[in-house]
């Protein structure tokens, strides 16, 4: 909710403001442009807003000359308040913010004149803020085709139409050349030589310390700080852009020595060195030897960050809300765990129990195929046993024909008792292979003997 707009009690300096705020609604949602500005700026000479690129310049003169409104805080410009009290300054300021409202068709002269015309100002007057830009030659131009460079004399001379107190000036030099940046300094400066005060918002540098006399350093929307130029950028203090083979080693050392760095790709910034030797003897102890070794004058962004404030990382207190959220927070990372450790407990059982059925089924399988391979075993070595059985028959009867056929017949007495060793020596049952049969079991002991017995009787 926009907060109104405070007034600042009696005021002499030229420009105060007191807690200004100033958000945008954008996509990505509120975007701050300032954040409680606290500006003081003295009367006379030459002021500079100096900042970062978004850190709140346009922002702050797009307020003090009421080009936008402030959500919250106070301005004060040479004592009348801002917004309410702009009609009584109007003679009084004049604003390069933007690009002025001039007709494309209209020579530069032209769009002067009836500006001048409008706001009740001589005709005359159009010739000397010509002459005061550097453009009288080039004012017979139409607007349209001009330069950069000299649209930003126009619209600085039109600023300068009826002679004011407070000039205000955003990037006066932003896309001039290096003459057109002299000669709008040099005409910036002459203006507050002559009395005007101007105020010019600049990301540049050296611009702020060329013509400024005070500056004010702003910071993502607030004043950072604020004093002469000598005092805030005049301290000659100087960078050193240090170029070697290990930048990341090099920092590393550097900052353990208690220097300032900032590391730019392969290049290192150390800043504020009073003496550039330190850091070579620094880097030496680490066998670190830099290539180049080379003192600059500091730069916006080294400014900006030895201007910052270093803010003690103080541990926040959390809120009763957040607490319970951060407990709430830290019950579910412990439920999650230990679901996920139950998880891999059961995936676990379940891959053991799967194992040990692989197990119990191949130990299974093993003893079926051993007890096959067995019983394979024993019926080859029945038929083995019958082959073997039946080849002895055939020798044993083939023996006895033989033996018979050679003995002589007046022998007879002793053929009874050599059939009879013969059968005895050979326990396989003689006789024709078909009374064999298809027996398939071998005789048992006892059998064996009793028919030994019967076929020794039967011979004899
Ligand atoms: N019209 C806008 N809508 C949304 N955001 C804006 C608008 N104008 C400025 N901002 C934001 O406000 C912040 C301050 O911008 P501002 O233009 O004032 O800074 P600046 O210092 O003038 O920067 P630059 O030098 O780039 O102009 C930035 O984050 C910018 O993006």
């Amino acid at each position: 909710m926009p907060y109104p707009v405070r007034v600042i009690p009696g005021s002499d300096t030229a420009v105060e403001t007191l807690g200004l705020r100033k958000t945008y609604r954008s996509v990505r949602g509120r975007v701050v442009g300032v954040d409680g500005l606290d500006l003081r700026m003295p009367a006379g000479g030459v002021h500079a807003l100096l900042g970062l690129p978004g850190s709140g310049k346009t922002t702050t003169l797009r307020l003090l000359t009421g080009l936008a409104h402030a959500d919250a805080g106070a301005i004060k410009i040479f004592g009348v308040p801002v917004p309410d009290g702009l009609p009584d300054l109007a003679g009084r300021i004049g604003a390069v913010v933007g690009e002025p409202g001039f007709q494309a068709g209209l020579s530069g002269r032209r769009n002067l004149a009836l500006l001048a015309s409008a706001a009740g100002v001589p005709r005359t007057r159009v010739d000397e803020v010509l002459a005061r830009v550097l453009l009288t030659d080039r004012a017979r131009l139409a607007y349209g085709s001009c330069s950069v460079d000299e649209r930003r004399r126009l619209a600085l001379a039109a600023a300068l139409l009826h002679d004011p107190d407070l000039l205000v000036v955003d990037e006066p030099s932003e896309g001039l050349d290096a003459v057109g940046t002299r000669e709008i300094r040099q005409a910036l400066r002459r203006l507050a030589d002559r009395g005007v005060t101007v105020l010019v918002a600049t990301g540049v540098l050296t611009e702020a310390q060329q013509i400024a006399d005070t500056v004010t350093v702003l910071d993502d929307g607030r004043v950072l700080a604020q004093g002469t130029v000598a005092d805030l950028l005049g301290d000659a203090r100087v960078s050193v852009r240090v170029r070697l083979d290990e930048p990341g080693k090099a920092a590393t050392t550097l900052r353990a020595a208690g220097f300032k760095v900032r590391a730019d790709g392969e290049l290192l910034h150390v800043d504020g060195v009073a003496e550039p030797a330190d850091i070579s003897r620094a880097l030496a102890k680490q066998k670190l030897f830099p290539g180049e070794l080379a003192p600059q004058r500091e730069d916006l962004a080294a400014v900006v960050g030895r201007l910052r404030p270093v803010v003690p990382q103080t541990p926040k207190v959390p809120s009763r809300a957040e607490g319970r959220a951060a407990r709430k927070a830290a019950e579910q990372q412990t439920a999650d765990r230990k679901k996920a450790a139950d998880q891999r407990k059961a995936a676990k059982e379940a891959a053991d129990e799967r194992a040990a059925a692989d197990v119990e089924a191949a130990e299974k399988a093993a003893a079926k195929q051993a007890a096959a391979d067995d019983k394979a075993a024993r019926k080859q070595e029945a038929v083995d046993a019958r082959a073997a059985r039946r080849e002895a028959q055939k020798t044993g009867a083939k023996a006895l024909l033989s033996r018979r056929a050679s003995e002589p017949s007046s022998a007879s007495d002793g053929q009874g008792t050599a059939d009879a060793d013969t059968a005895k020596a050979d326990p396989v049952e003689p006789g024709p292979q078909k009374d064999q049969g298809p027996a398939k079991k071998a005789p048992s002991k006892g059998q064996s003997q009793s028919q030994s017995d019967n076929r020794a009787k039967g011979s004899r």
